[in-house]
């Protein structure tokens, strides 16, 4: 699948995005090693601290399903440039891709930014880090 038809199903996806509050739709796309697209959008909750990114509900929504490994992302949201992710996103994409796994950062004008988990979140901690565990 190409970089740009990941961001149209980000696009799409960010269409259900729940946003009351900070009426900031946000949509994102990930691809697991077999192919399987899944999205997610932003839900916000009156108890604003509850709301849930896009990207993080296209990676649950995936490791949901079974994916384990995921190998691009994309995130679209109405923005000059690509959209950054927040930091918490950041650290559960580590979770589930590997340094050089694609992010395509985009907005709704055909601007796509690409870069990588290990750019997003350099020295993220990750479970190889974790002895006991
Ligand atoms: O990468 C991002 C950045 C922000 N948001 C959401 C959270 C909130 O609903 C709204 C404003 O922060 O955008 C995302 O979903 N992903
Ligand atoms: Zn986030």
């Amino acid at each position: 699948m190409s970089r740009e038809s990941l961001v149209t199903q980000a696009i799409t996806a960010r269409n259900n995005a729940y946003v009351p509050y900070s009426h900031f739709k946000v949509g994102a796309a990930v691809q697991t090693e077999d192919g399987t697209v899944y999205t997610g959008a932003n839900i916000e909750n009156a108890s604003y601290g509850l709301t849930m990114c896009a990207e993080r509900n296209a990676i649950f929504a995936a490791v949901c399903a079974g994916a384990r490994k995921i190998a691009a992302i994309a995130v679209v949201a109405d923005t000059d440039d690509g959209v950054s992710p927040c930091g918490a996103c950041r650290q559960v994409m580590t979770e589930f891709t590997q340094p050089n796994t694609p992010v395509y950062l985009g907005n709704l004008h055909d601007t796509i930014e690409d870069t990588t988990v290990g750019e997003l979140l350099p020295g993220a901690f990750n479970k190889e880090d974790m002895h006991n565990a």
